[in-house]
């Protein structure tokens, strides 16, 4: 048996890359400021004081196709190093002890300028050496070498000449554009030399700034009046970042993309999965050190580490919130009144925030938008309802008698009504439906209950073929003069009723099947208010087949005004009612 070794077909390799691993030509810029980057930190462990610097230049000759060149005085490479780390693939120099201080890992980046170019040249001084080397690899995996008489200073000096069809990519402006957007904030000196040389690269950091010089910082280069800045930080991730707090509510659904940088080379600026899922009202900028970039440079491996980064990151912008709710900050409530939807997520997740932001909350009333502090200003008693169709039943008369009932209807809000009383455990916390909610309207003396008995009675009867019952009460607003309700179960069959009369005939024999079995054991309620005047007049009329039609006209008047989607026959009855009581007219 003989053992053979594993060739790799590097057009192969090439491809895979261009194709399938860089979402951009771009990226080999980003590569060679990276490996420059790396070589002046490697000799900076050698020699500390050294000043590194990094320069780039595009030279186009008359006729010739464009060429980058880009040179660092880093700590070089000697012939040896050659032949190991640019001539091996997956070789790299940076997994030692310092490899926590490198950028690169994988030993794969330089082989990006081939999607761009035929030719990499690269010439070379080690700090260990005092030879130049030159080395010029090629992309079907040959490779050529040579020492060079000329002496140069330590470093390395690379030459990438554009393939035909990538011209574009070694424009000047596109070369400072990229150069600028992957290494604004690396931490040595990037200059570009055109004209006149122009440094690339900033002198600080946003998250270096404090809040205040981050939200110029913001400002000026979004263009977006944030409303504050929070500074993060999270040990495990070695990270640190401003959170800016945007000035538009944003939706819920909407994924919210962070700028995160990995040692100070922007990484991507579409991060998601790097602050939590509340957290939708911030975007960020952010440096990481101890978090593992996948190969393409473009995401985080999704691992515990990462969950643990992404909890401490999120503790930042919690202590934040609590500060500012402590301090009773006028800012909070405008957070809030821009982002109540994610802070009431947030309220859900976190008893202690729960407690000292509930007060601020918004929430729907029958006495109009409220925040949770009104509400509980006016009672200790909180009553809501669990559903925006029971809401809308009752809110007009609770609203004629004062009386303050949530609507529980909306996302999170159910949640966190309930969650009232055991975080304030004097308070009381009563879920109301429609049903319970008329047994607390005043009922009739024995002479009023004999002047409306007759009425009543044929309501009823009138009222019986709808599933519906009649009563009469008193209650406000006085000018109401009937109100309907139903239970969940009969609203649900109301609805899909409706449903099944506007779907096409296969969606209408499913809701048959789903509806075929329910039936709502408690029947709806006409509930007449013997306040109002027309009911005063209309208990008074003998005419049998008269006061029929006024039932029907204030059965359907009273669905309507609850927005009750009508079944068919009580359309019939909309229209007929009103035939009739012209017919009358005319007779009369
Ligand atoms: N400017 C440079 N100065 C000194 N050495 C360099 C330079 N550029 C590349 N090298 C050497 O070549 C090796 C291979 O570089 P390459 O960019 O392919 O991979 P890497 O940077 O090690 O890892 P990654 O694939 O994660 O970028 C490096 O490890 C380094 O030893």
């Amino acid at each position: 048996m003989s053992d053979y070794h594993f060739k790799v077909n590097l057009k192969g390799m090439i491809d895979l890359l261009s194709n399938h691993l860089y979402s951009t030509p771009h990226v080999f810029i980003r590569e060679l400021l990276q490996n420059a980057v790396d070589a002046i930190t490697a000799r900076k462990q050698c020699e500390p004081t050294h000043d590194g610097k990094v320069g780039l230049e595009v030279f186009a000759a008359e006729g010739s196709s464009p060429t980058l060149y880009l040179e660092d005085n880093g700590i070089g490479l000697t012939e040896e190093e050659v032949h190991q780390f640019l001539a091996q693939i997956g070789q790299t120099s940076k997994r030692s002890e310092q490899e926590a201080d490198f950028i690169g890992r994988f030993g794969v980046g330089l082989l990006s300028c081939f999607i761009v170019s035929e030719e990499i040249v690269v010439i070379t001084r080690s700090i260990k050496s005092e030879e130049t080397i030159e080395w010029r690899g090629r992309p079907d995996g040959s490779y050529r070498i040579r020492k060079l008489a000329q002496p140069m200073s330590p470093g390395t000096r690379i030459y990438i000449q554009s393939k035909e069809g990538f011209e574009r990519y070694f424009e000047p402006e596109q070369v400072k554009e990229f150069a600028r957007y992957y290494g604004e904030f690396l931490p040595y000196p990037i200059f570009f030399y055109g004209e006149k040389a122009i440094r690339l690269n900033a002198d600080q950091a946003p998250w270096d700034m404090n809040p205040i010089d981050a939200l110029v910082y913001g400002k000026e280069k979004w263009n977006v009046d944030f409303i504050d800045a929070i500074p993060l930080h999270s040990p495990l991730g070695d990270a640190k970042g401003i959170a800016y707090i945007l000035p538009h509510s944003v939706n819920i659904n909407a994924k919210r993309k962070h700028r995160v940088y990995v040692k100070q080379m922007l990484l991507s600026e579409k991060v998601e999965k790097i602050l939590p899922d509340w957290s939708f009202f911030v975007t960020c900028v952010l440096n990481v050190n101890h978090l593992k970039p996948t190969v393409s440079r473009e995401e985080f491996y999704d691992d515990a580490l990462l969950e643990l980064v992404k909890k401490e990151l999120g503790d930042g912008i919690k202590r934040y919130l609590r500060q500012l709710a402590k301090r009773k900050s006028p800012l909070l409530g405008e957070i809030i009144r821009v982002h109540y939807s994610s802070l009431k997520l947030l309220a859900l997740e976190d008893d202690e925030l729960y407690a000292l932001f509930i007060d601020w909350l918004p929430f729907e009333t029958s006495l109009g938008t409220l925040t949770m502090g009104e509400i509980r200003r006016r009672s200790s008693a909180i009553s809501y309802t669990p559903s925006v169709d029971e809401f809308r039943q009752i809110s007009k008369v609770a609203k004629a008698q004062s009386r303050c009932v949530i609507n529980g209807g909306y996302m999170y809000d159910l949640d966190l009504i309930e969650k009232l009383g055991r975080v304030f455990p004097g308070t009381l916390v009563e879920r109301i439906d429609s049903a319970s909610f008329t047994q607390g309207f005043a009922d009739l003396s024995l002479e009023e209950r004999e002047l409306a008995y007759s009425f009543v009675r044929l309501a009823n009867a009138v009222l019986q073929p709808f599933g519906c019952t009649a009563e009469i009460k008193k209650f406000h607003p006085h000018d109401l003069p009937a109100l309907y309700t139903t239970s969940e179960e009969g609203l649900f069959l109301r609805m899909a009723e409706q449903t099944k009369e506007e779907a096409n005939p296969l969606f209408a024999s499913i809701i048959e099947q789903v509806t075929t079995n329910r039936v709502s054991h408690e029947p709806a309620q006409l509930c007449f208010n013997f306040e109002n005047a027309i009911i005063q007049k209309v208990i008074r009329v003998e005419d049998a087949e008269l006061c029929r039609l006024i039932v029907e006209t204030l059965y359907v008047q009273a669905l309507l005004m609850g927005h009750y989607p009508l079944k068919p026959q009580e359309m019939m009855l909309l229209n007929s009612g009103l035939i009739r009581f012209i017919e009358r007219g005319l007779d009369a």
